[in-house]
């Protein structure tokens, strides 16, 4: 009955959602809470009773939602708008950086959620706009309008083509070609490093996550820098390979939501359990991409440099074959030590 999923309307989501206006998907409309305002609240919702949407991973702890409910800490859980809850409390209630700060008072009631399906795709389109995943439900009229569908068709990896290449000498490997990739709509704009000349074995593969703060600012907070230089110097000394430069920054959540997961470490939360507070996946990487250009490059045989059974399961998944896990563990320093214990002990990382 449905047209073809498009992944344009998603994009068009994702930007009204990033300057503030409202959206629709199948059957809701919505306010994000991060760019809202006091005014832009009010003409969206004149009655103040639509309800904010948040993720159950926030619910857990505003006590709105038990542990077992947030086996899926992105799954919608929906909050009576009670007459209290202005702009203001609206953010407190969204955003779990202000918890020690200004206490939230309650109380809260939750209700069935309208349109499941819907609430959990506008979830994962915050997700993707990089921004917290809070909305209010209203009945203003939207800016942009999408499906569940078009969401998925957005993020679909199959639509990643090669967009240029070109000789890259790099420190640690100065016969480098680098290879640019894109998708339709999508600013994303995934990188390959070749490193050597194919030799008949499968390539030694880094599959390399975006970290700002780790790869160009030179934070101790995780080992992103130093994994990534070893991994070029890794492939080199090995003959051939292919590091992925992945735009997934903070796991899939994005800078700006990565950082406050850091201010929840400041607060004494691990990265974990900063990231499901804010009501996000442990991990939203989707390593598809990574299988999709490996694809593109000719490879479907790798030898993965990793710490972490879920990028070689991601691949695998995918159809690319791993035929050898190389462990990648570098030293740790005092700020980094508790991060990678809490990657050994509750990510399964094999450190
Ligand atoms: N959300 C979040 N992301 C983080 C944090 N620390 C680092 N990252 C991100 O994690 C990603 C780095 O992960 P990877 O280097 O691929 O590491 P990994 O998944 O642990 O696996 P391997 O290094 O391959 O063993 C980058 O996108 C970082 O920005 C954090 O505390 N919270
Ligand atoms: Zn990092």
């Amino acid at each position: 009955m449905s047209d073809r999923p498009n992944p344009r309307a998603a994009a068009r989501a994702v930007d009204a959602l990033r300057r503030g206006w409202p959206i629709a998907i199948d059957g809701l409309t919505l306010l994000a809470v991060e760019t809202a305002d006091a005014d832009r609240l009010a003409a969206f919702d004149p009655p103040a009773t639509g309800g904010v949407l948040i993720s159950s991973g926030r619910a857990v702890t505003l006590k709105l939602a038990n542990q077992l409910e947030a086996a899926d800490p992105t799954a919608p859980v929906l909050v009576d708008r009670a007459p209290w809850i202005d702009f203001p409390a609206a953010t407190a209630l969204a955003d779990p950086q202000f918890d020690l700060a200004t206490p939230l008072k309650g109380p809260f009631r939750t209700l069935p959620v309208p349109h499941p399906d819907a609430a959990a795709a506008a979830l994962r389109l915050a997700r993707i706009a990089g921004l917290l995943p809070a909305f209010f439900l209203g009945s203003g009229a939207p800016e942009a309008t999408a499906t569940a569908a078009d969401i998925d068709a957005h993020e679909d990896a199959t639509r990643l083509v090669i967009a240029t290449r070109a000789r890259l000498p790099v420190e640690g490997a100065e016969d480098a070609e680098i290879v640019a990739f894109r998708s339709p709509e999508s600013a994303d704009e995934h990188i390959a490093l070749l490193i050597g000349q194919p030799n008949g074995d499968a390539p030694l593969v880094r599959l390399h996550s975006e970290c700002l703060t780790g790869d160009v600012l030179g934070s101790l907070k995780c080992d992103c820098g130093p994994q990534l230089h070893a991994a070029i110097h890794a492939i080199q000394h090995s003959g051939w390979g292919i590091l992925l430069y992945l735009r997934q920054e903070g796991r899939g959540i994005g800078l700006v939501n990565k950082l406050r997961a850091y201010a929840l470490q400041d607060q004494g939360f691990d990265t974990v359990d900063a990231n499901t507070r804010l009501g996000f996946a442990i991990d939203a990487r989707d390593f598809g991409v990574a299988a999709r250009m490996l694809s593109l490059l000719g490879q479907n045989r790798v030898r993965l440099l990793t710490n972490n059974p879920a990028k070689v399961a991601g691949l695998e998944a995918t159809g690319v074959t791993v035929v050898e896990r190389v462990p990648h563990a570098l030293p740790a320093n005092p700020h980094n030590a508790r991060y990678l214990a809490t990657k050994r002990d509750r990510t399964g990382h094999q450190l």
